[in-house]
């Protein structure tokens, strides 16, 4: 029988993440900037040819948060989990998860990285778990590899499992599992051995969104319990009803982010407002959102005007002149 748990609403959980971080850090104080991107430059060269995929991106995740980062095809998102998780050197700038400079750490550093402070859920699930393994097998596989087997990794396997919902899949084979059910299982396998930071590549890239959703509560279930920070990778804009924070990502920038927080209104009841933010880098650069400026039809040069407490943006256009 499928257990249906209440979950808890997300200024809770939130609440709950920050707690546990703070835990984990030793002190709120000690809470900024677990992941650090500044003025972070890629560039590739096939064929002398360059592509810049990241174009001075910028981005600070805090310790315990549940970020998501949103963009089209080709905006460079998975340059960036790639060179966050590891994988890949930036070409310039600053980039730096749980105390690790990503640019000068060495071979060695960098497998101690990616086998203890990192998790990783990927978009295909057969990527995630072994198929002649049962859920539960799977869980305690990276914990026999780190040598914490035994009994002891089996109790925690079975309490990741119901942490994410699905103890009833316990004894079952990835294959007798739906596709929701495999990726809930993959993100107990990713924090199997306590990772800092969990980062997910498009984990709901192949189910619908009902399913999509469940997967969700895994991830904010996990940030909430075990005070993981976890990062989100994915093309669909539709995230952002899932997290806190969503970072939208353009042409290799960071672009704009929306914030859901949670408000008590006049009639006493909690609502929760979504707020879109610019992002302003060190240089005074930002961009207007696409649909901003199509509204007024904004091209070549605006008009900006300083007002005591906001700048005014104005199309360019002389106006009303002969
Ligand atoms: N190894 C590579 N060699 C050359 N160009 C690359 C390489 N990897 C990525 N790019 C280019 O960098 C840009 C960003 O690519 P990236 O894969 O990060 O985008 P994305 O947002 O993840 O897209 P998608 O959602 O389609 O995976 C693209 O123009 C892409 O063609």
């Amino acid at each position: 029988m499928t257990m249906v748990r209440e979950a808890p609403d997300l200024a809770t959980l939130q609440r709950r993440a920050a707690e546990r971080a703070a835990a984990r850090a030793g002190g709120a104080d000690r809470l900024r900037g677990h992941i650090v991107c500044d003025g972070l430059v890629r560039i590739f060269t096939t064929e002398g040819v360059e592509v810049v995929a990241l174009q001075g991106l910028d981005l600070v995740v805090d310790r315990g948060e549940l970020v998501a980062i949103v963009g089209a095809s080709g905006s460079g998102k998975s340059t960036v989990l790639n060179i966050l998780s590891g994988l890949d050197t930036p070409t310039a700038g600053i980039a730096r998860v749980a105390g690790f400079d990503l640019l000068t750490m060495s071979a060695r550093k960098r497998l101690r990285y990616r086998r203890h402070t990192v998790g990783f859920v990927w978009q295909q699930t057969g990527r995630n778990l072994l198929p002649y393994l049962t859920a539960r097998e799977n869980v305690e596989l990276p914990m026999r590899l780190a040598g914490r087997g035994g009994r002891a990794g089996r109790r925690r396997a079975t309490e990741l499992l119901e942490m994410v919902g699905v103890g009833y899949c316990a004894d079952r084979r990835p294959g007798q599992m739906s596709g929701g059910e495999q990726q809930r299982c993959a993100v107990a396998v990713a924090v199997a051995n306590d990772p800092e930071v969990l980062f997910a590549d498009e984990p709901t890239g192949e189910l619908d969104e009902a399913t999509a959703a469940e997967v969700f509560t895994a991830l904010r279930t996990i940030n909430a319990e075990l005070g993981v920070t976890i990062v989100v990778v994915t093309h669909d804009h539709q995230v952002a009803s899932q997290v806190r924070r969503t970072v939208a990502i353009r042409d290799g920038r960071t672009a704009s982010e929306v914030h859901r927080t949670a408000r008590v209104g006049a009639d006493g009841v909690e609502e929760l407002v979504t707020e879109e933010y610019a992002v302003l880098d060190r240089a005074g650069r930002m961009q207007l959102p696409a649909g901003f400026v199509d509204a007024l039809a904004l091209r070549d040069r605006v008009k900006l005007t300083l007002e005591p407490d906001h700048v005014q943006v104005r199309s360019g256009e002389e106006r009303g002149t002969p």
